[in-house]
């Protein structure tokens, strides 16, 4: 009988991974790209559509849904699964980066966060354990853990201030659901910025603590690809290699793969849903823009080698006809096919790990989108 946190590899191809990742909703095969579902829904498609594209775990965002409906009520709802319908993997993030991300006032203090409600503007706190607690009644498969993530350019004594302090907090978490206490299982976030010492610093002290997997924090936050590169091939290698890694918040495709070949098992972004909300479309051959004019006599499908429901029954003329429209289709059809891409890439990912090609099918899509 597995357990949650149970992380078997499988097969590596350089430091890649192919493994499985056991939780209470089920099996994850890694390396996984994880849909985003802010507020218990991943925007305009439902659970068949992202099950038929097999996706298989989403995330949730504790800020958003403690505000809204509360997390209290969808605890008395039966918890997120229930109340969402969706029977598979969910992680749930601790809301902190979105109190710091979208927050102009917000107070720090040792013992936590406080912050006001960007829907009336009420005052609220986040203590780590508070952030814990919401994650529960939420019945997340994966929680993470209350974390400060430094904006681009701290200094290196503030960076290092604050991961300290990061660590007493996610020695909080573990200490407040300690592990093996239910199904839920639990993540620690690495932080210390864009110095390597200070993230060698965060790792040693996180990898004390019973986590059952690790996260990369505080990338993805407005640094240049190649700095995010240098720290993610720095740290990831070195992080406990028989747990799983999630690198938050990443990324393009060829974030993805770059990610992979780094040793990260995990991604999350709000890319392929938001970008598909503007029209900018992923594809084998590169990103298009289905807006442009060029398209609007394109009787072909968005991508000849995509099997998704938008790519087979629908061409470039009409799907511009419907963003230029504003029609809600438009959203729906971009999103179903964006998210199909990034899941299948990573399914391509898996399977060119098990026959040792994982370099060859990187080259392909560094090729395809040199031109960024
Ligand atoms: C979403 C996870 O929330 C947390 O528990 N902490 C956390 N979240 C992040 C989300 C991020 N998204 C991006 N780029 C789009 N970078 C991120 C960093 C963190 C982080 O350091 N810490
Ligand atoms: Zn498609």
């Amino acid at each position: 009988m597995s357990t949650p946190g149970d992380f078997k590899i499988h097969a590596t191809d350089g430091e890649a991974r192919r493994a499985t990742l056991t939780t209470a909703h089920g099996d994850i095969q890694t390396p996984i790209f994880m849909p985003v579902g802010t507020q218990g829904t991943v925007k305009s498609l439902t659970p068949l559509d992202l099950e038929e594209m097999d996706a298989q775990i989403i995330l949730g965002n504790t800020y958003h849904l403690y505000l809204r409906p509360g997390d209290d009520l969808v605890a008395r709802r039966g918890g997120l699964h229930k109340f969402a319908n969706w029977k598979r993997p969910i992680l749930t993030d601790s809301g902190g980066f979105q109190v710091f991300s979208l927050q102009e006032i917000r107070k720090l203090s040792e013992e936590g966060v406080e912050f006001r409600s960007y829907i009336d503007g009420s005052k609220h706190f986040f203590s780590p354990e508070k952030a814990i607690d919401i994650q529960k009644n939420l019945g997340s498969d994966i929680m993470m853990v209350l974390d400060e993530c430094v904006g681009y350019g701290a200094d290196k004594d503030y960076t290092n201030k604050s991961l300290e302090m990061t660590t007493r907090w996610a020695k909080r978490c573990r200490d407040h659901y300690p592990k093996g206490s239910g199904g839920q299982i639990m993540f620690g976030i690495v932080q210390g910025g864009f110095y390597k010492d200070l993230r060698e610093k965060s790792l040693e002290q996180l990898r004390e603590i019973d986590f059952e997997g690790f996260a990369i924090g505080g990338l993805s936050v407005g640094e240049s690809t190649k700095e995010m590169y240098d720290i993610l091939h720095h740290i990831a290698p070195k992080m406990p290699s028989d747990k799983p890694r999630y690198l938050m918040g990443v990324g393009t495709p060829l974030d993805l793969l770059e990610g992979v070949s780094a040793g990260v098992d995990m991604f999350d972004c709000v890319l392929p849903s938001r970008n598909a909300r503007n029209g900018t479309l992923f594809t084998s051959q590169g990103k298009i823009n289905i807006k442009r004019a060029e398209f609007a006599e394109d009787d072909s499908p968005l991508d000849p080698e995509c099997g998704c429901y938008t790519c087979r029954n629908f061409t470039k003329a009409y799907l511009r006809h419907l963003y230029m429209a504003k029609e809600l289709l438009s959203y729906r059809l971009n999103t179903y096919h964006n998210l199909y891409f990034y899941l299948d890439l990573m399914k391509q990912i898996r399977a060119a790990i098990e026959n040792g090609t994982f370099a060859e099918l990187k080259a392909k899509y560094e090729a395809a989108y040199a031109k960024g």
